[in-house]
């Protein structure tokens, strides 16, 4: 299978600036992990678009954020409308440039989908409130006001769902948007835009600058420093979110960082046992286990245990590894050199410190793909919380087991970490999941379930995994703020 594009035109080699497609002097390529073949060369940004971005984009918004909700509805249900219509493009362009399965690319459009559709109904719901007065004569009230120019800076792991969960709530409050994507997938973020553009942006809304990663912060540097970004969006490592976090202090920006996770996968013994099995499947092996939402630690009550990790490696086993042009592909590749380096240091570290490789453990060799960097679906027992992947992200297929005993046990391990984004557990205990709920330290705890992500729920962590929530009515109020109206004297004779 060929992934060719029904509309050529969809794949961009320009970055896009108030409405028009630019070209700049210096460019990088975008390659597809799976072969090495460059799909594209697009521009090196740097201080001057960046800068240009930011004037196109504030006098965007002055004018926008005077237009009524229902007319910035309006263009994000006519941008969803066109995003579906060429969702079998958009699914191509993000298996090309990021590796994953064609099945799942086509899941996370209709994912990026759903954001910008959920946002164009809750662009009509920024209500405020009418505060009840304790002196006649005076009325109280808050109304809700967009934030200004928001900046979003988005990872190569969802190049769509990414950006379209920025970029939707952005246009939906009346802000106006500088965004950058991740260097090694901004194909599919400048269809979106180019999407955008068909469906009647007005000029500088939305610009699309990209970037190497060798200029990432050149760029960055330049919308921290302007006290015109109000905004920073923000989803990617830990270390580049407390950069932000610091570098924006001076303009006093408001923030959404969605970090790193360390995600604990806890299975009790009274668990339903194939449940929890199907549970880590989908969740560990989305993207390859490239997503922050990922399992990174799994504990297994020690009466379950080796039966689970039996189920578990038999599944394992059965993965299918190789390129998105192989239909039958599971696994894809890994997004780079460096994150393959990454899963093999962690494997390394673990097997050294004392771990036992049930299944996988090695690089994958495809004959399909010679030039990927796959890693074989991994299964490792004996894990303990001093080896590397207990404390870092792996961001790859490798699932790390751990043997407990009791609750508090479990509780402890599970929040030993100062990451705190996602947690899940499974027990047919509902005292214990309650219990599980409340003590686990983080922003999302799913019970007896593998799958969290929905538009309609708050996505977002706790700790070190950020702050800021994205999606749900809550995603919306991360563009805006409050403003309190106070209305006096209302009862002096008039005239
Ligand atoms: N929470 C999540 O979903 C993600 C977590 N991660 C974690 O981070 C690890 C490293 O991945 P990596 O891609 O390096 O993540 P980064 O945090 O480096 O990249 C995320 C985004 O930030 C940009 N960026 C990099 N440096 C700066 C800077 N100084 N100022 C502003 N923007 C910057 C990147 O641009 P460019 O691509 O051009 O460098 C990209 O657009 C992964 O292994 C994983 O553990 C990674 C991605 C997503
Ligand atoms: O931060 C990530 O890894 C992407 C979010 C994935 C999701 O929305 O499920």
């Amino acid at each position: 299978m060929t992934l060719t594009l029904s509309r050529p035109d969809l794949l961009r080699h320009e970055s896009f600036l108030n409405n028009e497609w630019v070209r700049s002097g210096r460019t990088f390529a975008v390659t597809n992990p799976a072969t090495g073949e460059v799909l594209a060369d697009v521009p090196d940004c740097g201080e001057e678009e960046a800068r240009a971005a930011v004037d196109c984009a504030q006098r965007a918004y002055q004018a926008w954020r005077r237009v009524v909700a229902r007319d910035r509805a309006a263009l994000l249900r006519r941008w969803h409308q066109r995003i579906l219509d060429n969702q079998e493009d958009l699914a191509r362009l993000i298996s090309l440039e990021q590796g994953k399965p064609l099945a799942e690319s086509r899941g996370e459009v209709a994912y990026g989908a759903s954001y910008v559709e959920w946002f164009a109904e809750e662009a009509k719901r920024a209500y405020g409130d009418v505060i009840p007065q304790q002196h006649n004569g005076r009325r109280l009230l808050t109304v809700r006001e967009p934030v200004g120019v928001v900046a979003a800076i988005t990872p190569w792991n969802f190049p769509m769902a990414m950006i379209a969960r920025k970029i939707a709530p952005a246009i939906a409050a009346g802000c106006a948007v500088v965004a950058k994507p991740a260097e090694d997938t901004p194909l599919t973020s400048l269809a979106l835009v180019k999407l955008l553009q068909e469906a009647g942006a007005p000029a500088g809304l939305v610009n699309m600058l990209t970037t190497s990663r060798a200029r990432a912060s050149v760029l960055a540097d330049v919308w921290l420093a302007d006290s015109r970004v109000r905004k920073i969006s923000f989803t990617g490592s830990t270390a580049v979110g407390k950069h932000l976090a610091r570098e924006s202090a001076p303009t006093l920006k408001k923030l959404s960082l969605e970090l790193g996770g360390n995600a604990p996968f806890i299975v009790f013994d009274d668990a339903d046992l194939h449940a929890a099995v199907d549970g880590l499947m989908v969740a560990k092996f989305r993207n390859a286990g490239q997503t922050c939402i990922c399992p990174n630690r799994v504990y297994v009550q020690r009466g379950i245990h080796d039966a689970f990790v039996a189920a578990l490696s038999e599944r394992v086993r059965q993965l299918k590894v190789g390129p998105a042009s192989n239909a039958a592909s599971q696994i894809g590749p890994l997004i780079n050199l460096r994150a393959l380096e990454k899963v093999q240091e962690h494997v390394a570290d673990a097997v050294l410190q004392g771990a036992s490789i049930a299944v996988g453990g090695k690089v994958f060799e495809s004959q399909e793909a010679p030039g990927g960097h796959f890693y074989a679906p991994t299964v490792l027992t004996g894990v303990t919380a001093a080896m590397r992947m207990s404390c870092e992200e792996t961001f790859g297929p490798v699932v790390p087991v751990t043997a407990f005993d009791g609750e508090q046990e479990a509780v402890a391990l599970a929040n030993d970490t100062p990451y705190g984004l996602a947690a899940y557990v499974y027990t047919r205990d509902i005292g214990r999941a309650w219990e599980l709920g409340e003590a686990i330290e983080a922003g999302m705890v799913a019970v007896n379930d593998g799958v969290l992500s929905t538009e309609i729920a708050p996505f977002g962590g706790i700790k070190e995994s950020g702050y800021g929530r994205e999606g749900s009515r809550y995603g919306l109020e991360e563009y805006m703020h409050i403003k309190y109206l106070c209305h006096g004297n209302l009862d002096r004779p008039r005239g």
